[in-house]
This record gives C-alpha cells, structure tokens and sequence, in this order.
C-alpha cells in the first residue's frame, strides 16, 4: 500500500494493474469473470476502481492471470522506477549469454565427470534450471564472484523428486529430453514454459529425437516419455526447423550414441556453437560447427572433469547498443560477439549508425570472436526496406524488438515483421503508452513512425523478455519519471541490468510492494 494514498486511487490503480494484466493475456472481462466465478459486471467494477478487494480475491486475481498484481513482503515482485532523460556514458563488458547458460546446464546432464563452466550469467533462466537439476541429485555450487558454476551430477539421478514448478517456468527443460533417454527407459517432464509468446511447437523436439528411440506422450501437463535403447538413426536426422533448442537436444542425443550421427538443418547459432564447443572438450568429435550440417561422433560413456567458459550475449549486446542509441548517448559496448550481430550492425549502419569498432579478439572459449563498440550519438532514418529475422546467419530473432524502439528515435516509416512468434510484435504496441507511434497490421507486422517524444508512465512488463527491456530502454530516454512493474521476465535473462544501467548513468530504482 502508498502511504499517504486514499484506498479509492489505490484501488483505481489496482484495477488499472489488473485490467493491464488481462488484457496481456488476451482475455475479455467475461473470461477473467469464468476464471474467478464471478460475474463481468464485478470485474468490471474492480478494473474501475469501484469495489474493494479482499487479499484473499486480489490472490485468486494473481493466480488467475498469472501474475503478481500486488503482494506483501520483501519476496514480491520487483518493479523498476525509472528517472528519465540522463545521458549515458563510459563503458561496459556484455555478460555471458542465457542461452548457451541454460544449454550448457542441460549437457551437463551427459558428463559423469566435473563441468566447469566459467562466467555463467546469474539470472533467473539460469536458476530455475539449477533448481531442476538439484532437485534430481544435481550438485552446483557457484564458485566465486565470478560466477564460475561447478556442476557434478550422481550416478543414478532421482527424477521422480524433480521440482515441477520451476520446472514449467522454463522452455529450456525440454532440454531435458535428450540427456535423460541416455540413463532413463521411461521418464516424464513437466510442459516448458518460458515467455508468453504465443503457441511455441515441441513437434520438432519430438521429431529429432524419435530416430533416437524417443516416443513422448503429451497428456495432464506432462510429457511421457519412452525410450527405445535399441533404435539407432541409420540416415541423416533431418530438422523439420532450424531451430535452436532442437539442434541441442538432436546432438545431446548424438553424443552419447556409439557410432556417428549427421544432423541436417541444424542450427549454427551461437548456444548452439557454445554447446557444440563443450562437447569437443568432453571428447566428442563435431564436425561442421557453425554450419547447418553437424557430423557427431558419439561416446557412450563421457566422464570427464571439465572447464568450459560460454561466450558473451549478442542479445545483451544489442540490447546495450539500442539504449544508447535511444538515449542518444556515447557509450562502449565490450566484449561484443560480432560474428552474431553483422547483420544487425550492417542495417543500422545504412539507418545511420555512428560507431567505431575495436579489433577483434577471441572469447575465452576460443572461438567466438569480439570486440568493442563505442556507439555515438547519431541521426538515424527509416530503412528503405523492411526490417524481419531468420535463423542464423540471419538478423537474430530476439534482436528484432529493439529495432521497434530504435526505429521509433529514426526519422520516417518502419515496418517490423516478426513471423517467427505469434505474439512478440504484439506487445511492441506497449511502446505507445511512452509516445511512440506503432501500429499494429496484424499479429506479427508493425509499422513503427518517428521520431518519437518519450514521455514516462506506468507499464506493467509485457510477459516477454525482449519486450519488456525495449519498454524499459524507452523509459531511460523519456521525460520524467516511469515504472515498469513486475519484471521478474527482464531478471530471467539479464543478470543485475538496472544496477549496471546505473553505473552508466541511467537512474534506475528497484522497488517492491510494501
Ligand atoms: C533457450 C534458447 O536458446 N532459446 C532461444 C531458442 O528457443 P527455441 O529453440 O526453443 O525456439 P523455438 O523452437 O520456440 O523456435 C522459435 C520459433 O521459431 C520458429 N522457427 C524456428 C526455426 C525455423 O527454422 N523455423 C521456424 O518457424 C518456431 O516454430 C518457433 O515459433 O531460439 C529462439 C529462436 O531463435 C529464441 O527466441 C530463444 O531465445
Ligand atoms: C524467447 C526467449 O527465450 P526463451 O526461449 O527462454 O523463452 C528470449 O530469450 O527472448
């Protein structure tokens, strides 16, 4: 509760947050009212502002739209108060990325021997997965400040104790799926979950890995699966997507086979590189890394104490370089993997981009390579053409919504084509609640107009990662004071960004509900 606020604008506000939250979850009044059992005209009282709340309702409410409307106590939902308009400057280092962190935590599972992984982001993704696997008989222990991560599994790992609920916060555990048909005939998995984003397919998880032996069975939240120990793939397993999570449960299944997998349509993406370097160093020959035909050289029994150190974040890159940009600020972006942000630079170059770039040197996996970027102030226009991902070698697809909100700084008309999700260019829309204009065509193409005006507001985090830090980087350059509520889905994938925003000059508070 706001001391000081009379329980009417306390209640307008609350009905305010609650009307946000059903409408991110697409649902009309009458739907929320099913869900309550209560009837539309209520919810349509409580959305004004016009009935008083019992906890025990406000309760129902969070549960119902899964979110956390309000709570009481230190462990609420964490919401942003942002101060905006502050230039920023200086410099600093892109940490290691979530998705080779929650990869690399999956094929773990595969080595009976120590992995070390170094530097691993420390974010909500990352302990969510560690939860499962110490559920399981899985021992971790974060070595030091530098967030090196020690990972020894059991022989025998006890799936039957595995922690469900963090388990279905996370798309990742369907990561799960290849490391366990090597040990397990029969085991079940809770539904991923992950960002809403709409209906995100496993069919062609279920598709790599059928030649393998797996069958799995979708029914009361959970998928059964049966392994056959005897099925070998005897041709090339062939994707049905190039897509990336997949490409990782196809070669975890490949690794411990006795004998040599070709995977087609795989994904050269840069978890995939990650997870593809680290099981070379567990001794599994790949050849073709970095390309969309993976040649595996699988080895039964992998027992190896080992040290491997994932690469930085193209996404965390990007996301730094469009806050300066929106912000009109100078700044310097280290450790930038660039091989996955080419095309991303190359089209802000054309939109006007002025930068300058280091030389490269390698990651501390060897590999990738990176350099700096000392992004300046600069007049950027419209690009002549439309702006749409593809898998890699392509414009990253969690890159493309920070095109939304540069795009809305850029001089002139941007058409924004996500066709990879359902609903991620739905939620750029909330972009206009801080003045831009963005039109939505339809469920994935959005014109976006500028330049725009920011002004600050109050916004609840659209439940999308990358939505929710465009929002938030609107907010550092708009005029006065905003709140982002409930980013709890900006914590699953950046470790401490506000706080390192901070040290750049931005003015960002973290707050809780009382
Ligand atoms: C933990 C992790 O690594 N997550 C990433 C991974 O998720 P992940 O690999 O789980 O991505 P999905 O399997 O959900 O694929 C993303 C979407 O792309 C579509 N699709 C993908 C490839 C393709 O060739 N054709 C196609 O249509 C899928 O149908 C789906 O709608 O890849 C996504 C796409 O890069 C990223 O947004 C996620 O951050
Ligand atoms: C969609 C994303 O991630 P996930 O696959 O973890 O939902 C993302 O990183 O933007």
């Amino acid at each position: 509760m706001v001391p000081g606020m009379p329980d009417d604008q306390y209640l307008q506000r609350i009905g305010r947050l609650i009307r946000d939250s059903r409408k991110h979850r697409g649902w009309t009044q009458t739907q929320l009212a099913t869900a309550l059992g209560t009837s539309q005209s209520a919810v349509h009282r409580i959305e004004q502002g016009g009935q008083n709340l019992s906890l025990e309702m406000l309760t129902r409410i969070s549960d119902a739209l899964d979110s956390e409307i309000v709570s009481l106590g230190h462990s609420g939902p964490m919401h942003l108060r942002v101060r905006g308009g502050a230039k920023l400057s200086g410099s600093i280092d892109v940490k290691t990325s979530k998705n080779a962190g929650v990869g690399l935590l999956c094929a773990a599972l595969l080595n009976k021997g120590r992995t070390t992984l170094r530097r691993v982001a420390r974010i909500e993704e990352v302990n969510r997965i560690l939860e499962v696997l110490n559920s399981i008989g899985v021992k971790t222990r974060w070595l030091n400040e530098a967030n090196d991560l020690e990972i020894v599994r059991p022989a025998q790992l006890d799936l039957a104790a595995m922690d469900a609920e963090a388990a279905r916060r996370t798309r990742s555990i369907i990561m799960f799926l290849a490391p366990l048909m090597h040990d397990h005939e029969r085991f079940e998995l809770p539904y991923a979950g992950g960002c809403d984003l709409g209906t995100r397919t496993v069919e062609p998880h279920m598709t790599a890995l059928r030649p393998f032996g797996l069958e799995v069975k979708a029914t009361g939240g959970s998928y059964h699966a049966e392994v056959d120990g005897d099925a070998v793939p005897d041709r090339p397993v062939v994707l049905t997507e190039r897509g990336d999570t997949v490409t990782e449960n196809a070669l975890m299944a490949a690794a411990r086979r006795d004998g040599v997998t070709i995977i087609r349509n795989a994904s050269p993406n840069y978890m995939v590189q990650d997870v593809c370097f680290y099981l070379t160093a567990l001794g599994v020959q790949i050849d073709g890394i970095g390309t969309t035909t993976l040649t595996v050289h699988g080895v039964p029994n992998i027992e190896r104490d080992i040290d491997y150190a994932p690469s930085e974040d193209p996404i965390e890159a990007m996301s730094l370089i469009a806050a300066a940009l929106v912000t009109e600020s100078e700044i310097t972006v280290q450790r930038v993997p660039v091989e996955f942000l080419e095309i991303e630079l190359a089209l802000l170059e054309e939109m006007g981009l002025d930068y300058d770039r280091s030389a490269e040197y390698p990651a501390a996996n060897g590999h990738t390579r990176l350099v700096d970027l000392t992004i300046r102030p600069s007049t950027l226009h419209a690009p002549l053409d439309k702006i749409h991902p593809m898998p890699f070698p392509g414009l990253n697809i969690d890159n493309l919504p920070f095109f939304a909100v540069i795009a809305a700084t850029a001089q002139g008309q941007t058409l924004i084509h996500d066709w990879v999700y359902e609903n991620r260019a739905v939620y750029l829309t909330e972009l206009t609640k801080l003045g831009a204009r963005v039109t939505l065509l339809d469920p994935h193409r959005v014109y976006v107009e500028g330049p725009t005006r920011w002004s600050g507001t109050e916004v609840i985090c659209p439940p999308a990662l990358r939505p929710a830090v465009v929002v938030l980087i609107a907010m550092l350059a708009a005029k006065g004071t905003s709140v982002l509520r409930n980013v709890y889905v900006i914590n699953r994938g950046y470790e401490q960004l506000a706080d390192r925003l901070n040290l750049l000059g931005a003015e960002i508070e973290t707050f809780r509900d009382l």
